[in-house]
C-alpha cells in the first residue's frame, strides 16, 4: 500500500486507551518483542527532536521519567540525545519501574547520564522531555510529583511530552489533578481520543502524529471495519463536497434551501445565516423572516428569495405565510436568532419531509416544548446543532456524561435519531447509529458571536443540493464543519485572532473551498 494511502487512513482513526491497548496486545503476540518496539518508536521521536530542537543551539535537554514504558520511551530518547551530543538530566521521581523501563534506567546510568528525585537540577534546561506518564494513567498526580508538574508548568522553555502530557487522561482529556502544559505532543502510533476533546486542549500544545507503522490490519480487527470514532480529514472532505456540476444543470436542480431566522430583536442572525449558505453554492436560497426584516436582508444578500414573515407584538416569526409550500424544498434550517416567542413555527416543521436542521432557539424551542419524541417520528432527517449549553438543555440526562463530550453526544443521537453537531473548540458530529466523526481542528478566533449561524446556513446549503445526497448525513455536516473551522483558521493566520467577526469569516469560506479542491 502507498504511504500517503496509509498516511491518509491511520489519520482517520481514533482510539481509546482500552483499544490502544489491545492493539499493541495484537503486535507483541504476532512476536514483535517489546522492547524492539520501544526502540524504534524513541529512535523515530529523537529524530524528531533533532529536528525541531537541534543542537547546538538547544544543548541541555531535562529528561522526567515515569515508572511505565512512556518513562522507558523517554529513557530511550535520552540515551540517544546523549549519543547525538546534547547534556541530557534526568528526573526519576517514582522508584519502582517496570522491568523494561528498569533494564533502560540502569543502562543509561551506567553511561553517566545523571539521575535526580528532585527536579531542581532541571529547570534550567533548553528543553524538557516529559515521559511520565502515557496511556496507562489512570490515577490523579498527587503530592510532590503534582508540586513538580506544576513548577515546570511556570518555565519558558519548551515542553514536550511523549504520547500524552502527564496527567491527562487518554480518553475524556480530563486534567487528573494537575498535567503537564506541553508546548508540542508527540502522539505515538494512533490519536487518542483526548487530542479531540475540549478538556486538555491547553495542555497538549503542538499535537503530532508519530506513525510507528502499526499494521492496518490490527487496527481493523480491534476497532471494526467501520469503527465508531472518526477524525475528520481534508480527503474525506474533498470526497464529500459538491466539487464539480453537469454542464448543462440549472438552479433548480441544485438544491434549494429554506431558512427560517431573524426577529427585530436578532436582525444580524438571519443575514449570516443566508451568507453561510450563499457559500455553499446553493442553486436556490430563500429566507424567510419577520416582514420587517425584509429590507435588510435582500440589502444583504440580494440573491436570495425574502419571505417576509407576519410578526408577533415582539418581532419575532408569528408564522409562515401560507403561500409558502414547505414540501419544494430540499432542505429547511432553523433558528438563528427567531427567540422563543416563534416556537410553535418550530413545532409546526416537525412534519415536513425533507431534511431538517435546527440550531439555537430552533433548539431552545424544542428544549421547552419537550418534542425529542416528536424527531424520533419525523419522516425526514433531523441535524440539531447545540453548543453545550444548548445540549444541556435538550438531552439533560445524556449531559451527565460531559464533560467525555463523545459519549455525551453518541447517547443523545442513538436517543433522538438525528444528526447533532455538539459544538466547540473540537466539535463532534455524531449519527444515530452512534459513529462519531471528530474535527481535528479549529480556532479560538470562532469564539465569537455569530460565528456558529455562518456554519448553520453552511450546514443547510450543503445538505439540500443533490450533489452530496449519496454521502451520509452525518458526513455532511462534518465536512461542513472542517470547513468553517478551516476557514476561521486562514482569516486568523491573515487578519489575527480578533479579526475574525462572523461576516468576515463568511468571506473566508470560498478561498478555503478554492484550497480544499486540491
Ligand atoms: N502502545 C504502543 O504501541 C506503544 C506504547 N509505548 C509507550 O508505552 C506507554 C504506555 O505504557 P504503560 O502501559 O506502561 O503506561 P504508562 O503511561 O507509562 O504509565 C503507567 C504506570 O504509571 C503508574 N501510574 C499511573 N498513574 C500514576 C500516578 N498518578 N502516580 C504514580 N504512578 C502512576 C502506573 O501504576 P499503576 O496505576 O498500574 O499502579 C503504571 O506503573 C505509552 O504511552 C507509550 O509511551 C511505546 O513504548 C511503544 C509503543
Ligand atoms: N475555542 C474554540 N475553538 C474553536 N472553535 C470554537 C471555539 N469556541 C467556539 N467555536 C466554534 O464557534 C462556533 C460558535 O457557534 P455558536 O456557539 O452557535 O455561536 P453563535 O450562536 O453566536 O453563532 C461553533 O462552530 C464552535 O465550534
Ligand atoms: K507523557
Amino acid at each position: 500500500m502507498q504511504l500517503t494511502k496509509r498516511r491518509e487512513q491511520i489519520e482517520q482513526i481514533v482510539v481509546t486507551a482500552e483499544q490502544m491497548r489491545e492493539i499493541e496486545g495484537r503486535i507483541f503476540e504476532a512476536g514483535m518483542p517489546v522492547a524492539a518496539l520501544m526502540e524504534k518508536v524513541a529512535g523515530l521521536i529523537t529524530r524528531r527532536i533533532q529536528t525541531l530542537y537541534p543542537y547546538p543551539q538547544t544543548r541541555r535537554v531535562g529528561v522526567l521519567v515515569g515508572p511505565g514504558h512512556n518513562g522507558g520511551d523517554a529513557l530511550v530518547v535520552a540515551r540517544e540525545l546523549r549519543y547525538q551530543g546534547y547534556e541530557v538530566l534526568i528526573y526519576r521521581p517514582i522508584n519502582k519501574l517496570k522491568e523494561l523501563t528498569s533494564h533502560h534506567a540502569h543502562y543509561a546510568e551506567s553511561l553517566g547520564i545523571p539521575f535526580y528525585e528532585q527536579i531542581q537540577p532541571l529547570l534550567d534546561c533548553d528543553l524538557i522531555i516529559d515521559g511520565l506518564f502515557g496511556f496507562g494513567q489512570t490515577r490523579s498526580l498527587e503530592g510532590n510529583l503534582a508540586d513538580t508538574v506544576k513548577q515546570l508548568n511556570q518555565l519558558s522553555q519548551p515542553i514536550l511530552s511523549i504520547d500524552l502530557p502527564s496527567g491527562i487522561h487518554t480518553d475524556t482529556g480530563e486534567v487528573l489533578g494537575t498535567a503537564i502544559r506541553a508546548s508540542r505532543t508527540f502522539c505515538l502510533g494512533l490519536w487518542k481520543q483526548a487530542y479531540l476533546q475540549d478538556q486538555g486542549l491547553d495542555y497538549l500544545g503542538e499535537a503530532e502524529l508519530i506513525d510507528f507503522g502499526i499494521p492496518l490490519a490490527d487496527i481493523w480487527a480491534v476497532l471494526g471495519q467501520s469503527p465508531g470514532l472518526m477524525r475528520v480529514t481534508s480527503s474525506m472532505v474533498r470526497d464529500c463536497l459538491p466539487l464539480k456540476r453537469s454542464a448543462a444543470t440549472y438552479k433548480y436542480k441544485e438544491g434549494h434551501l429554506l431558512l427560517i431566522c431573524g426577529s427585530t430583536q436578532y436582525s444580524g442572525g438571519a443575514i449570516l445565516t443566508a451568507l453561510g449558505a450563499r457559500a455553499s453554492g446553493v442553486g436556490m436560497l430563500s429566507v424567510a423572516v419577520p416582514d420587517s426584516l425584509k429590507p435588510l436582508l435582500v440589502s444583504h444578500v440580494p440573491e436570495s428569495l425574502v419571505i417576509g414573515c407576519p410578526e408577533t407584538p415582539s418581532g419575532a416569526i408569528a408564522q409562515l405565510p401560507d403561500s409558502v409550500n414547505l414540501s419544494k424544498f430540499s432542505a429547511i434550517a432553523c433558528g438563528p436568532g427567531l427567540t422563543l416567542d416563534a416556537k410553535s413555527l418550530v413545532q409546526g416543521l416537525m412534519g415536513v419531509e425533507c431534511p431538517l436542521i435546527l440550531d439555537a432557539d430552533g433548539l431552545n424551542s424544542l428544549a421547552e416544548l419537550k418534542t425529542i419524541p416528536t424527531l424520533i417520528r419525523r419522516q425526514g432527517a433531523t441535524v440539531l446543532t447545540p453548543h453545550i449549553g444548548e445540549f444541556k438543555r435538550l438531552f439533560p440526562d445524556s449531559a451527565e456524561l460531559l464533560p467525555n463530550r463523545v459519549s455525551a453526544v453518541q447517547k443523545a443521537s442513538v436517543l433522538s435519531r438525528s444528526v447533532i453537531l455538539l459544538k466547540g473548540a473540537r466539535s463532534a458530529i455524531a449519527n444515530s447509529q452512534g459513529s462519531v466523526w471528530l474535527v481535528p481542528e479549529s480556532t479560538p478566533a470562532l469564539a465569537r458571536g455569530g460565528s456558529g449561524d455562518v456554519l448553520t446556513g453552511l450546514i443547510g446549503g450543503l445538505v439540500a443540493q443533490p450533489a452530496t445526497a449519496k454521502f451520509p448525513l452525518d458526513a455532511i455536516v462534518a465536512a461542513a464543519v472542517w470547513w468553517h473551522a478551516k476557514a476561521g483558521i486562514l482569516a486568523a493566520q491573515e487578519r489575527t485572532e480578533l479579526g475574525v467577526d462572523a461576516f468576515t469569516l463568511s468571506e473566508y469560506l470560498i478561498p478555503v473551498f478554492q484550497d480544499s479542491r486540491g
